[in-house]
């Protein structure tokens, strides 16, 4: 009966080999799977594995000789305890099988983040102990562009360009022996979520032909558009991992904060069975990862990066950039004007000149409509202004019922014109100068 011989090596706990060999079940159905002897080597790293077809009868002593004695040539000469020594055994497998030649297989790995404000390429490097585990990461080689690729809206093929240009460091991190197994990704963010459709498309579109053009290897699905949910559990995941949280017993893991320029995410392990029940049926996640199946808690708010709340701050989310129109806000430098430019488009945006004396308009209902908001949320103003619900209630009575202002009578309020006092001591001051004949 035939079967197949496979010899495996294991790292044991103390870092020594532990050589074990094990015949396994022949394709005929016939049983041979026995576990035949066990040896301890000293070596410094790496494991090997691979598999022949024997008789088992005939050559399990000899095989196990070999295997024992070529490990051993591999141990000395990597030692290098008797350079002049030569051994019967000596090169008698071919030196790719020594522990230390042959058996770190490295594994690359290129992630590309299309985010709202760049595009980020990470290339990683792992080397695969064991062929039924995780690689264990090694390096990380990073680059990254600006604007991202939803600033080339219009003009997908300049952004595709991005990415092409970005290709060349993985060309360079990555050995040419590996490109073709080396598989590819790019996954875009808030940025491209918040473009229409077709352009969105268009741009996953071009992008793709750019990966497909590279020599790497590309996925199904490899350009795509993640959702939310994933944005969060793959960089609590990532955080984690390196962190070392999700090897440790104690399960004490971190939650993540990210804050991205067009949508922010929050993504934690809930402690309490109550945070699992109270939360929305959507915001809780659960995933198998390590041999672990987590239940997280993460929720991505769209239009909640920093770079969008700026946009909104300024209120020109709903209008766009038009040309011309300056954005302005109390909340920027006074003499501040200038441009900022997000996701392809211009803004022009700037301060607020001496905004307290300007003023500004406002109609009787503007009173009202403040009056009753401060009014019904009395809490939220208690220590700092506790008049004011009692002070806009008055003024808008006044307007509206003591002077009979309509409820969209405009009033302008001016407390400095041309940076002057609009008090009545100006007035005065004039007539005190024309009854003294100071002045006419
Ligand atoms: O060195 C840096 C790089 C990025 N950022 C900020 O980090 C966020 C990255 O967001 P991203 O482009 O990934 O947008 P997303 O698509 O995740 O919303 C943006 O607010 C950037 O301004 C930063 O503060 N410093
Ligand atoms: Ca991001």
């Amino acid at each position: 009966m035939e079967c197949s011989l496979v010899s495996q090596y294991f790292l044991s706990p103390a870092d020594r080999w532990m050589v074990s060999h094990k015949f396994l079940v022949s394709p005929d159905g016939g049983s041979c799977s026995e576990s035949l002897s066990s040896v301890e080597l000293w070596a410094e790293t790496a494991t090997l594995s691979y598999k022949m077809d024997y008789e088992p009868s005939f050559l399990r002593t000899l095989f196990s000789l070999i295997l024992v004695s070529s490990l051993l040539d591999c141990v000395l000469s990597e030692v290098d305890a008797f350079p002049d020594t030569k051994t019967w055994f000596e090169n008698l497998l071919p030196s790719t099988m020594c522990i230390q030649n042959a058996s770190i297989e490295s594994v690359y790995g290129i992630m590309f983040d299309a985010g709202s404000t760049g595009t980020r390429i990470h290339i990683y490097s792992f080397t695969q102990k064991y062929p039924d585990q995780l690689p264990e990461l090694r390096k990380e080689i990073f680059e990254s562009v600006k604007p991202g690729l939803s600033a080339y809206a219009d003009i997908p093929e300049q952004g595709a360009e991005t990415i092409r240009g970005l290709l060349e460091v993985a060309k360079d991190a990555v050995p040419s022996s590996h490109w073709k197994k080396t598989p590819v990704v790019l996954k875009a963010t808030a940025g491209l979520r918040l473009l229409p459709e077709k352009k969105a498309q268009a741009l996953l579109s071009e992008v793709k032909n750019v990966l497909e053009e590279s020599p790497f290897l590309v996925p199904d699905n490899s350009v795509s558009i993640m959702n939310g949910t994933y944005e969060g559990i793959l960089a609590w995941i990532t955080v984690n991992f390196l962190t070392g949280q999700l090897y440790s017993q104690s399960k004490q893991t971190v939650g993540i904060l990210d804050l991205g320029g067009a949508s922010t995410q929050i993504t934690f392990l809930p402690q309490s069975e109550e945070t699992l029940e109270q939360s929305p049926l959507d915001f809780i996640t659960s995933f198998k990862m390590f041999h672990t199946t987590y239940k997280l808690y993460t929720h991505s708010y769209l239009g909640l990066g920093l770079k969008a709340a700026r946009l909104a701050t300024l209120g020109a989310v709903e209008t766009g950039a038009v040309d011309k129109q300056i954005f302005r806000s109390s909340c920027l430098p006074k003499n501040l004007e200038a441009v900022w430019e997000f996701g392809g488009v211009s803004y022009r945006y700037g301060g607020i000149e001496n905004d307290y004396g300007k003023g500004g308009i406002l109609e009787v209902r503007d009173f009202e409509r403040k009056a009753i908001e401060v009014c019904d949320h009395m809490e939220g103003f208690t220590s700092s202004s506790p008049f004011l619900c009692m002070d806009l209630s008055y003024i808008t009575a006044l307007l509206k019922e003591g002077f009979g202002f309509k409820i969209n009578t405009p009033l302008q309020l001016t407390k400095k014109v041309n940076n002057v006092e609009t008090s009545w001591s100006l007035g005065a001051t004039f007539l005190m100068l024309q009854s003294l004949r100071i002045s006419n």
